[in-house]
C-alpha cells in the first residue's frame, strides 16, 4: 500500500524483470498524461519506486496524487506486480 511521509505518497513495486518494469512505466506515463499529474519515480532492474505530491499546491499531497496512485495501482496489477 501507499504510505504518506514527508508530504508525499510513497510506494514501490517489483515486477518479473526489467522489461516488464519498463512496460509498466510506459503505461504509467500514459496515465500521468491523461490525469495531467506526473510522478517522481526511480527504477532499478525490476523495482520501481514512486513519490507523489502536487507541485501546484506547494508540494503537498492532494486528491490528484491519490487519483494518480489509484491509476498506478491498476496499471501495476495489469503488469503482474508481485
Ligand atoms: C501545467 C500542468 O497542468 C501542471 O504543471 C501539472 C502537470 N503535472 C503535475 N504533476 C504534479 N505531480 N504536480 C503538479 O502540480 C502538476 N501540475
Amino acid at each position: 500500500m501507499w504510505t504518506e511521509t514527508d508530504n508525499s505518497l510513497h510506494r514501490s513495486f517489483r515486477f518479473a524483470d526489467f522489461k516488464t518494469a519498463f512496460a509498466f512505466l510506459t503505461d504509467v506515463a500514459a496515465e500521468a498524461e491523461r490525469l495531467d499529474h506526473h510522478p517522481w519515480f526511480s527504477n532499478e532492474y525490476n523495482v520501481v519506486e514512486f513519490r507523489l505530491r502536487t507541485h501546484d499546491a506547494g508540494n503537498a499531497v492532494t486528491r490528484r496524487d491519490h487519483r494518480l496512485a489509484a491509476a498506478i495501482d491498476a496499471v501495476a496489477a495489469r503488469h503482474g506486480a508481485e
